[in-house]
């Protein structure tokens, strides 16, 4: 495995069967393949969303990007920039993985653990308490922090000490959270993003995704897109397919679609705008594209009726 600052991290056709104790087997015998020739590269500094439905092979994605490779992997990793070391990788469920029984304490053993240098100790554990936004929190036990403050202390541990973390892995790290602590932990993510942090965000919240972010969409263990947001909710020139009939002769099917999720109502609803002539692309993804496309199709039908 090669390693470099600005090398990118690159998995190729990676396949990974059930473990070698208690290998899955499909119904009709086959071995169940948790991922199919998976192809990713990562960039320094990007945001990588990856989605898909429960069982579609997201987490097994996630964790080999953090570089804890399964029993049964075929195929290729570079680790590039993200480095020899496993990356820090925050999970759903937060008190799985909190070894203190404070947020202070937490820090602290992610501190020992990476072996940073005790004269920084305590500035680096005041730093990152900080930096989550729990310095007031510091020695209070679990039971008196929120599930998004439990969280954020996770997150505050992972990637605690004077380097800044090349890559940071994120498995559905807001999903058990109410909006507010959603928006806690979004914010703490957001910031290490800011600084060059490369953040890997697993999610099933497609309201998470912004128009511009890169989304991977799992299906079976394969990759069935790997692009922007729009284009993952919309498709691009690559979805469109012949059509059933001939006032259609061709169609665009999202790529959500076709990763086994639903589309929410708001795409949902921009997609039949298109099919009925009243929006173009590109289609609307955020509030505010969302009201200037109310503004466009206001001045169509204003049109219309001056027309007549
Ligand atoms: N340790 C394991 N050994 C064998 N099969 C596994 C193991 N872990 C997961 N699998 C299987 O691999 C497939 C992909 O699982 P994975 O957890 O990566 O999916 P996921 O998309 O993250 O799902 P979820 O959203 O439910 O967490 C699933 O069919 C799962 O049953």
């Amino acid at each position: 495995m090669a390693s470099g600052d600005n090398e990118p991290f690159a998995l190729r056709a990676v396949t990974v069967y059930g473990d070698v104790i208690g290998i899955a087997r499909e119904h009709d015998g086959d071995v169940h393949a948790r991922l199919l020739e998976v192809d990713v590269t990562i960039s320094p500094g990007e945001w990588v969303a990856i989605v898909g439905a429960n069982g579609s092979g997201k987490s097994t994605l996630a964790r080999i990007v953090a570089g804890l490779y399964p029993d049964v992997m075929y195929g290729e990793a570079e680790r590039g920039f993200a480095g020899h070391r496993a990356s820090p990788i925050v999970l759903q469920q937060p008190r799985a993985q909190l070894f203190g029984e404070t947020p202070r304490e937490e820090i602290a053993f992610a501190l020992e653990w990476s072996g940073a240098p005790a004269e920084q100790f305590d500035a680096l554990v005041e730093r990152a308490l900080a930096g989550a936004g729990l310095s007031g929190l510091r020695d209070e036990p679990w039971e008196s922090l929120s599930g998004g403050q439990q969280q954020l202390a996770a997150i505050a541990a992972a990637t605690a000490g004077a380097e800044r973390k090349p890559l940071v892995v994120l498995d559905e790290a807001t999903s058990m959270l109410d909006d507010r602590n959603r928006d806690e932990v979004m914010r703490l993510a957001t910031a290490l993003h800011r600084q060059g942090t490369a953040v890997v965000w697993v999610t099933q919240r497609l309201d998470e995704l912004l128009p511009d972010m890169r989304v991977i969409a799992m299906k079976d263990g394969r990759i069935v897109h790997d692009g922007n947001a729009r284009e993952f909710l919309y498709g691009s020139r690559a979805d469109v397919v012949a059509g059933a009939d001939s006032d259609a002769p061709f169609t665009t099917i999202s790529p959500c679609l076709r990763a086994g999720l639903r589309l929410p109502y708001m795409p949902s609803l921009a997609l039949e705008l298109r099919r009925l002539g009243r929006l173009d692309d590109p289609l609307p993804v955020t509030a505010d594209e969302w009201r200037m496309a109310r503004e466009r199709m206001g001045d169509m039908k204003r049109d219309d009726a001056t027309i007549r």
